[in-house]
Formats: C-alpha cells, sequence, structure tokens
C-alpha cells in the first residue's frame, strides 16, 4: 500500500526548488520564498536540496518535502551516502531523494543495505533518482519506496533528451509497483501533461519554475542576444 505521504502527491506536481553553488538565490530564505510561491500555483509537493533549505522549507510550507544533499564531486552526488540520507530525514524531508543507480557508493554500501539502515534509523520514505528501466528494477528490489527519472541523461545509461526521457519513464511506470515520478528536464507543461499520459504517478519540475538563468537564457537565445554583443 502507499503511503499517505506519496498519496497526498499522487497525479499532482511537486517543484524543485535549488539555486546551485555560487548563485545569487542560493539562500534557504530565497529558495524557502520560492516554495512559498510554488504552493500558490498549485504545487503538492516541495523537492529541496540541502540541510538548511530543507530546514527552513520544512518550518514554513505545509506540504510534504523531497529532500537531498548534494556532495562531493564523484559521479555519486545526490545525498550519496547513508550519513546524507539520515541527515536529510532528521533535517525534516518527509521523502529523501537519493541517488538510485547501480553504480558505488562512496560508502561502500549497496543501494539495500543504505535504505534498510535509513529507514531503520529515522522511519522516512525512500525515493532513488534513477538513469535507466534497470535501475528502476533494482532499486525498487532494493527496497526504495518509490523511483525517479531524474538521473535519466545524466549517467552513461542514457542519452540525454531533449526533454524528459519518456522511454524509460514509460517503461519503468509499466513494470515496478512502486509509483514512478518523472523528474528531468520538463520544461513545458505539453511535457508535464506527456509525462501524466506515459504513466507518472506525479511529475517533478525544477529549472522551468524555479531557475531564472536558464529561463532567461532561453529567451534571450530566442531573441538572438545570448552571444557577444
Ligand atoms: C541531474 C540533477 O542533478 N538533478 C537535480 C536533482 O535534484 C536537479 O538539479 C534538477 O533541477 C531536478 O532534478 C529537476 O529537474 P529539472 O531542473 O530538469 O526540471
Amino acid at each position: 500500500m502507499t503511503s499517505t505521504v506519496l498519496e497526498a502527491l499522487r497525479g499532482g506536481l511537486v517543484v524543485s526548488c535549488q539555486a546551485y553553488p555560487g548563485e545569487p538565490m542560493r539562500h534557504p530564505e530565497t529558495l524557502t520564498q520560492i516554495a512559498e510561491a510554488a504552493v500558490r500555483g498549485g504545487a503538492v509537493g516541495i523537492r529541496a536540496q540541502g540541510l538548511d533549505d530543507i530546514r527552513s522549507i520544512h518550518a514554513r510550507v505545509a506540504l510534504p518535502q523531497i529532500g537531498l544533499w548534494k556532495d562531493g564531486d564523484g559521479e555519486v552526488f545526490i545525498t550519496p551516502t547513508l550519513v546524507h540520507a539520515v541527515a536529510v530525514a532528521r533535517a525534516g524531508a518527509e521523502v529523501v531523494a537519493l541517488d538510485g543507480t547501480r553504480r558505488t557508493r562512496p560508502d561502500g554500501l549497496s543501494l539495500a543495505e543504505t535504505i534498510r539502515r535509513l529507514r531503520e534509523e529515522t522511519g522516512v520514505l525512500v525515493m532513488a533518482d534513477v538513469g535507466s528501466l534497470d535501475d528502476a528494477l533494482a532499486a525498487e528490489d532494493a527496497g526504495a519506496d518509490c523511483v525517479s527519472t531524474t538521473l535519466c541523461g545524466y549517467t552513461a545509461e542514457r542519452p540525454k533528451t531533449d526533454g524528459p526521457d519518456l522511454e524509460v519513464l514509460a517503461a519503468a511506470a509499466g513494470r515496478l509497483t512502486i509509483p514512478v515520478f518523472a523528474e528531468g528536464r520538463i520544461h513545458t507543461p505539453p511535457q508535464a501533461t506527456a509525462c501524466r499520459d506515459a504513466g507518472a504517478f506525479a511529475v517533478v519540475v525544477g529549472t522551468a519554475i524555479t531557475h531564472p538563468t536558464t529561463i532567461t537564457g532561453w529567451f534571450a537565445a530566442a531573441v538572438g542576444a545570448d552571444g557577444e554583443r
């Protein structure tokens, strides 16, 4: 049976509120305000990065939060170890998103061991961010509560498609018994609808809603103002 927290996300839009190191909006207060604005637009959940942002958003936004901690300069950087995952749960995230690929984790634990110990220590729900159908199948076997297509196009297994990886999404939604979230390069409302139609349990959008630098770049390019002036 799907948990109450996941049920609250079913069929809805989750907004990922993140800024990258060195960027002007990288501040917990700013990202909390963005999350509050997303609530007004109809988001059913928030995805957030970093312990300070997670704490701040948890205190002010009454929606389920998918938390993660990006760390390290290795291939596995989304909540890469058990220690990171426990910290994300303790910061207040109802769901911990972690690297759910079949790659070696920096602490040497398997995904199954990570999920088992995280659950024992915190009781939190686990979202495995996957890069392929095989990752998704393995993550379900490892005990994840849900998967997201977050890493499709960011590992060696899949090409970086222009929009979301609908192929992996549809295949995973057809094969897994746990919820499959659509995430990654969903840049337009029609793409979000396509994800829903491909079987997404819920749709996660970040950049196209919360990353003005990228959005500005799209428009600048459209008017030919992105080059040297
Ligand atoms: C690959 C990776 O690091 N993905 C991250 C995971 O949290 C974020 O940088 C993305 O913004 C998020 O997944 C939402 O995707 P998009 O911004 O494309 O709507």
